[in-house]
């Protein structure tokens, strides 16, 4: 399945800003009282706003022009009482729209992450790290920002204008239709170049993310950069992402700023028809105090649209944002469950059906692939390198389901299985096992609910009675020895026992050691055969290994080469069927 973004993206179909809006608006519907209460604050502000020409005109041509002095201070108080109070909206509407964009960016942030841990290993194949946490924390904030800072204005600033067009027109229809008729062409002109200004910020806003991949990548490989000396390389890399990034940026500003001198310029328009058309109306029944409030209202109208041209590319850099989250949240994992009704079978425990398997949309890797394995037996998987070793043990834990064919577990469907069940039955040492930062005992316990509430004497009991205890002794500090993000404060052969001690103390029925001893010395590698000979009899092992000398208590050897896996008798066959290169029969 493709889940690569940056290709669905291009695939994308064309969204309307506003079906994007209700999307959005959809995720934060428990904001919608907030929301309500921030529009009745917005509306006020503005009507108090509107009323004002209308007062003033009133007072020039009542009171002013017949010098009623005493009127004039009354309009005067009662414009102060009004701007105090649209004060007061402007601060409610701000306090009110700054918590909704944080809360916005609160459960957008917390979707995408949970989004991100319901995604298959599929999705993390083909999605770059820095790319991914730019979308989390970058595209989230544009959003934010449009949320708390712009869509005050951008509501006021349209209620504002709403209401200036209906006093143009109410006043004089033939003045008032002249005033908005530049709008006309503002509205096509907006039309016309809005969605180049989407597109314009949305290739900013990928070219953030692919800084990020290369801050990232460079930042997870730093001992192979230093040891082989590639820094220039990098810095070249980084150089071009940047240099990336600065010309889409230059492109956003230059089509972020577009709208501003154009609407500026039909303002400007307007108001000079108007005061043209105006002066020669006065004496046909227009009064000057009329043509004051007038102008004033022409104001109204194009100084909001004037603001609607900053806040409009802010609006388009947030839809942009916000097809780059989506993206996300409308993935679906492609490991489905299905009802599997049989019941548990005791003699196989693992089964692969006719198998085949290919990563993303690549070629196959696994050809119509069916084997057996037993409950309690100990079985290899060997081959050559890039045969498919490790493929096959990624079925076997559901990593990846199969792209036909079928894998079973206890004789059940493996997609049948609850991600619980099926992660508490399977245990996976990996070649390269991750460590979290904490100690050796929040490793050891990742996962792992049964053992989460004992002491330290409790867990070093538990470690003792599955054999365990010799590794342990191997770190200094036991159990609160402290290990890094990453476990690049202790050795990698450390981290691999960790690794088998968490998967060990999990009791799985199957557990998969995937070149789990590589990195280990002789010795201790013969002390953690015999644990797992010491296992519980149910438990069935999968070794992968390149040194032999791991397998040779094997009940079963399989040789995985050029995607098949079959049988291959003992361990001499194996050894000369690795020494010859040969394929399966
Ligand atoms: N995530 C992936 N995306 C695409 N192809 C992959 C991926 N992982 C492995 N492959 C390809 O699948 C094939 C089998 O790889 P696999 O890791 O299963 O081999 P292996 O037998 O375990 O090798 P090794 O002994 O080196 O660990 C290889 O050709 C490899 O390039």
């Amino acid at each position: 399945m493709n889940y690569n973004l940056n290709k669905l993206s291009e695939q994308a179909e064309k969204t309307s800003n506003l079906s994007a809006l209700k999307k959005l608006l959809q995720l934060i519907s428990n904001e919608k009282p907030t929301l309500l209460l921030a529009t009745v604050a917005i509306l006020v502000n503005s009507t108090l706003n509107l009323l004002g020409p209308l007062i003033i005109g009133h007072t020039i041509d009542t009171y002013v022009q017949q010098k009623q002095y005493h009127g004039v201070l009354v309009s005067s108080g009662i414009l102060l009482a009004m701007y105090l109070v649209a004060l007061g909206t402007s601060y409610a509407q701000t306090k009110l729209m700054g918590g909704v964009g944080q809360r916005m960016l609160f459960t957008l942030r917390n979707a995408i992450f949970n989004k991100l841990q319901l995604l298959p290993v599929d999705f993390f194949n083909q999605n770059k790290a820095g790319d991914l946490i730019s979308r989390v924390n970058n595209d989230t904030d544009k959003l934010n920002q449009f949320f708390s800072q712009s869509l005050v204005q951008f509501i006021g600033s349209i209620a504002t204008m709403t209401g200036a067009g209906i006093f143009l027109l109410i006043i004089h229809i033939q003045l008032g239709l002249a005033a908005i008729a530049p709008m006309v062409l503002i509205l096509i002109f907006t039309t016309i170049v809005s969605p180049w200004v989407k597109r314009t910020n949305a290739r900013n806003l990928k070219s953030v993310g692919g800084m990020s991949a290369e801050i990232q990548e460079s930042l997870n490989n730093f001992k192979v950069i230093i040891a082989f000396n590639r820094r220039d390389y990098f810095r070249k890399r980084f150089d071009d992402a940047n240099r990336q990034n600065y010309k889409t940026a230059i492109s956003a500003g230059l089509a972020n700023n577009v709208f501003m001198p154009v609407y500026s310029f039909f303002s400007s328009v307007a108001q000079l028809t108007v005061l043209v058309y105006g002066i020669y109306m006065i004496g046909n029944g227009f009064s000057i105090g009329l043509l004051i409030a007038y102008l004033s209202y022409v104001t109204l109208f194009y100084n909001p649209l004037r603001q609607l041209a900053a806040l409009w590319a802010n609006f388009q850099t947030a839809m942009a944002a916000w097809d780059r989250i989506s993206q996300i949240l409308g993935l679906e994992t492609n490991l489905i469950s299905v009802a599997d009704t049989k019941a548990e079978s005791s003699a196989t425990l693992l089964e692969f059906k006719n198998v085949h398997f290919g990563y993303a949309n690549d070629h196959e890797i696994l050809h119509n692939v069916s084997f057996k394995m037993e409950r309690g037996k100990t079985y290899a998987l060997v081959g050559p390198t890039g045969g498919g070793k490790t493929t096959t043990a990624s079925l076997i834990a559901r990593l990846y389901d199969p792209n036909k064919g079928t894998v079973l577990l206890n004789g059940k469907d493996i997609r049948s299985y609850d991600d619980d069940e099926r992660s508490q039955k399977i245990g996976f040492i990996l070649q390269e096992p991750f460590l979290f930062t904490g100690t050796v005992r929040d490793n050891i316990l990742y996962g792992n609910p049964l053992y989460k509430d004992h002491t330290t004497e409790q867990m070093e009991q538990v470690i003792a009675d599955a054999n365990l205890g010799s590794l342990l002794a191997i770190f200094d500090n036991g159990l609160d020895t402290t290990v890094s993000s990453g476990g690049d404060s202790i050795s990698l052969g450390q981290k691999q026992l960790i690794a088998f001690m968490r998967a060990v103390l999990r009791n799985p029925d199957l557990l998969i050691l995937d070149e789990a001893t590589a990195n280990i010395d002789t010795i201790t590698e013969k002390l953690l055969g015999d644990i797992l000979n010491n296992l519980p009899a149910h438990t069935t092992r999968v070794i992968i290994a390149h040194r032999l000398n791991t397998i040779e208590n094997a009940d079963e050897i399989y040789f995985v080469n050029s995607g098949e896996v079959g049988r291959a008798g003992s361990l001499d066959d194996a050894v000369n069927m690795l020494l010859k290169g040969k394929r399966v029969s």
